[in-house]
């Protein structure tokens, strides 16, 4: 991937939200045709980072590029794909699935629909399992679905670059799986993806590379982790009734540092008896 060109570049990015600064000093490059995951502890600012490198959150200080370019209007916005963390369907909007997705395709000072949307739409919700849906009320949809529908509204756009947030939280295992085929072909036909996880789950194989958060900082940029054969996830941050005692022989070396970004509370919470 070295020498592929940079379609994200983020320089000592800091963010301040409320008073407080979130992000404190973000270096993060992604390359063309990487699979990147944004891997945290809850609150160590992954949505916050996201956000501000598709422009929705102002830095406070350094910079991002896009695809070469700085942020603002310049900037080849079609080209890129945003996923946001789901929230609830507003009721009392009702807007179908394909409208959703067609909202997709506008934007970049486009205010009507292009030639061939309709089709485009339909493609892009087939391509998450959701072409029979259509037509269909998003209110009438489960969480998961809709979902299935942002996703759909990122794809339309047919973009070099998606960026998703969590886009498998609450999902059942069987739709992570479909979703997680769907991103496997879309990255073999030469997708870059950024996608902020809690777990690598089902898309453990695409991920090659992961970025962890700790405060507003990376503590870890490389491999990702493995998961323990006893932890469902790799993000997992409750504090274990199990946690080993201060004699027990803990593995030294990069993963236990990874697993202390990962879990604050197993490097710095007092240890409970158990
Ligand atoms: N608009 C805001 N104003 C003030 N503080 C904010 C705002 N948005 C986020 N924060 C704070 O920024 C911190 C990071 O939040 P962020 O949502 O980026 O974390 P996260 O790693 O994505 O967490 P999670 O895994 O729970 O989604 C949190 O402490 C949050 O409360």
């Amino acid at each position: 991937m070295t020498g592929a060109p940079e379609l994200v570049a983020a320089r000592d990015v800091h963010v301040t939200l409320g008073g407080s600064e979130i992000l404190r000093g973000i270096d993060l490059t992604v390359r063309s045709g990487e699979v990147v995951a944004l891997l945290g502890a809850n609150g160590s600012g992954k949505s916050t980072l996201v956000r501000a490198l598709v422009g929705i959150v102002p830095l406070s200080h350094g910079s991002v590029d896009l695809f070469g370019e700085p942020l603002g209007p310049r900037l080849p916005w079609r080209r890129l794909g945003y996923v946001p963390q789901r929230v609830a369907a507003p009721s009392g909007m009702p807007s179908t699935a394909s409208e959703v997705v067609a909202s997709g395709l506008l934007g970049g000072g486009r205010l009507r629909l292009p030639r061939g949307w309709r089709d485009r739409t339909v493609e892009a919700l087939d391509l998450v399992g959701l072409a029979d849906r259509a037509d269909d009320s998003t209110a009438e949809l489960s969480g998961g679905q809709q979902q299935r529908v942002l996703i759909a509204r990122a794809l339309v756009r047919r973009p070099d670059l998606l960026v998703l947030d969590e886009p498998v939280a609450g999902v059942d295992k069987p739709s992570q799986e479909a979703f997680a085929a769907t991103m496997t072909r879309l990255v073999e036909d030469g997708l870059t993806v950024l996608v902020v996880l809690h777990e690598l789950g089902a898309l453990a194989p695409l991920i090659e590379r992961a970025v962890v958060l700790r405060h507003g900082r990376v503590v870890h940029d490389g491999a990702p982790p493995r998961a323990s054969s006893t932890h469902a996830g790799v993000t997992h941050q409750h504090l274990h009734p199990h946690e080993p005692s201060d004699g027990d022989n803990r593995p030294a070396g990069p993963e236990t540092g990874l697993t202390d970004a990962l879990n604050p509370a197993a490097s710095h919470a007092p240890r409970t008896a158990s």
